[in-house]
């Protein structure tokens, strides 16, 4: 500044200059400072100065003090420069060593500072210098253009690298992606996310601003995996952009852990089984179609209400776990393949779930009467008496208790409950047997229930129907009628639609990576259309399910 104005800078300017290096004495400068006194005391023979003198002189000494000179100076650094500066220090360090005493600690710190990683050379090229780089989002072969701004091509690593060291804050590369970049594995990997994930709230995540943040249920290319803990990724929904980091499905796991762990203790009643519902069965009903009567069989009202009142007694897993045991104990991704079926083979089962009074049963209705030669229900297992004018098979199957129960120890019930003293229950034969005539069974299930469902032989296809806004039920269901613990056609309740609401975000929490498909129901007719096409969809184009899916088809 001097030199540019041809002048002296003004006296302010001039004396805040002076006082600055004052304030910012290193630790070296104290130690040169307290060396230059013990001298003086070693002239006048003052008592044990001397050793005291040789100690803080010795080399080995300074060598510590330099490293946390320089640690304490790349801390306050973003991003830490550790290129040409930490190999210089490196050096020094390594000199300095050669005359400290042989203990165990110094031999270590000597063979770790004589490790390739440290001594590693710019000049090894641009290759090492790619992979190394900041974000694990260079490959080998980019070629840098730009860093924040300045061009850097011609230029050598090591100046490259210069200007890396002296940035602040963000840097922003502009790079040609080499043409090939490197997919692990040959194969692309696709994996459905089963838990959210969000970057800016990770203080692990190397480069925050790289991150990718995920909601569980979406879809994920994974285009690198070599890292053990950051993987790189793309949404299949946005493909053109930029992979993101990840955290590898170790990471990942590990991460949930630590925040279950770090959650207060509570009861986790979602462990225990909890298949057993509190039923309400209403008696079968039957529809008619353009004047025809047709029987639908198995199309019993929901009982979802009423297993209401069983919440209201046990709380729920999800008002519980504050992290939902599933995702706890699931795996944080799981493996996808584009799977289209084959107008030969089965139908994928339908299963439709939503909180209780959304309308699941009168959307299921309403796509069976359409065309019941097409979608049909299962036929539920019962141990009550059959009715005189009951057919076995037709409204239910007539069960005796030990075969039920049997049923249930052989996991072969996707859900089952009792009633005034008899157990009802949609088992996995009554679903195989809708399937195996060539029809698509549509079966709505308690989210607890999906687990058990989904199978490589059933394939579901899992629809949620979500409520609206509380404002739109409030005009929409003015006509509407529930069933409750007590009673049969009542009109919703304020409490009821809040209830609702709430129950359809846990559910959104805990279970909604396993949902194929959300249909809102605002508006009966459109949501009946939608749920129309959302079915033909499942069995006529390509969808992601899990991989074992289609690999188990190999299997016996
Ligand atoms: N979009 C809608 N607009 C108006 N009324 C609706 C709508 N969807 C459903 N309903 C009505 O709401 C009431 C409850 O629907 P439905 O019985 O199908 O609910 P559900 O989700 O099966 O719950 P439950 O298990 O209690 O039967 C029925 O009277 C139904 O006709």
């Amino acid at each position: 500044a001097e030199k540019k104005d041809g002048g002296s800078l003004p006296k302010k300017k001039k004396q805040k200059k002076k006082k600055k290096p004052q304030k910012n004495k290193s630790v070296s400068h104290v130690l040169t400072l307290v060396l230059q006194e013990l001298s003086l005391l070693c002239k006048r023979d003052v008592n044990g100065v001397g050793m005291l003198y040789d100690l803080l002189r010795s080399r080995w000494l300074q060598a510590l003090l330099k490293i946390y000179e320089c640690l304490q100076h790349y801390l306050g650094k973003r991003p830490a420069p550790v290129t040409l500066q930490a190999r210089a220090l490196n050096r020094e360090v390594i000199e300095l060593l050669r005359e400290a005493p042989q203990s165990g600690e110094i031999k270590e710190l000597r063979r770790l500072l004589h490790s390739p990683h440290l001594k590693a050379s710019p000049a090894q090229g641009k290759e090492k210098f790619a992979h190394g780089a900041l974000c694990r989002l260079l490959y080998a072969g980019d070629k840098l253009v730009e860093v924040n701004g300045v061009p850097v091509e011609g230029l050598e690593p090591e100046q490259v690298i210069n200007i890396l060291a002296l940035s602040q804050g963000t840097i922003m590369f502009k790079l040609i992606p080499v043409s090939d970049r490197p997919v692990s594995n040959q194969t692309t990997l696709y994996v459905r996310a089963m838990a959210d994930y969000w970057p800016l709230q990770d203080p692990a995540i190397p480069c925050a601003d790289a991150g990718l943040p995920f909601k569980k249920g979406e879809i994920l290319q994974i285009v690198d995996q070599n890292d053990a803990l950051w993987w790189q990724a793309r949404k299949v929904s946005d493909l053109s952009a930029c992979a993101g980091l990840i955290p590898s499905n170790h990471l990942l796991k590990r991460k949930q852990r630590e925040f279950w762990w770090s959650q207060p203790f509570q009861p986790h009643l979602c462990l225990k089984s909890s298949m057993l519902f509190v039923l309400c069965i209403l008696e079968e009903e039957e529809f008619g179609e353009f004047g025809q009567r047709v029987f639908i069989a198995g199309f019993r009202r929901s009982m979802r209400l009423c297993r209401r009142k069983a919440r209201l007694n046990q709380q729920s897993c999800s008002s519980r776990c504050p992290s939902s045991c599933c995702s706890t104990l699931a795996a944080p991704y799981e493996e996808v393949v584009r799977y289209q079926r084959h107008p030969t083979d089965r139908h994928r089962l339908i299963i439709l779930v939503g909180p209780a009074g959304v309308g699941v049963n009168e959307l299921r209705r309403r796509l069976i009467t359409s065309n019941p030669r097409e979608f049909q229900s299962a036929i539920p297992h019962t141990t009550r008496v059959q009715k005189s004018y009951e057919m076995n098979g037709r409204e239910y199957h007539y069960v005796s208790k030990e075969t039920f129960e049997n049923m249930v120890y052989s996991h072969r019930m996707l859900e089952y409950g009792e009633y005034k003293g008899y157990l009802y229950g949609t088992s996995i034969d009554a679903v195989r047997a809708v399937l195996e005539a060539g029809k698509i069974c549509v079966i709505d299930l308690e989210p607890q229930g999906i687990q058990i469902a989904r199978t490589y032989e059933l394939k579901p296809y899992i629809i949620f129907i979500k409520p609206p806004s509380i404002g739109c039920m409030r005009q929409t269901r003015k006509n509407a009628r529930i069933i409750t613990d007590y009673y049969v056609n009542m009109k919703f309740k304020e409490e009821d639609l809040q209830e609702m609401e709430e129950s359809a975000k846990k559910m959104e929490a805990q279970f909604g990576q396993f949902f194929d498909q959300v249909i809102v129901n605002d508006n009966l007719q459109e949501a009946s259309a939608q749920l129309l096409s959302a079915v033909h969809r499942a069995q006529d184009e390509p969808q992601w399910v899990p991989a074992i899916w289609i690999c188990s088809d190999t299997q016996p």
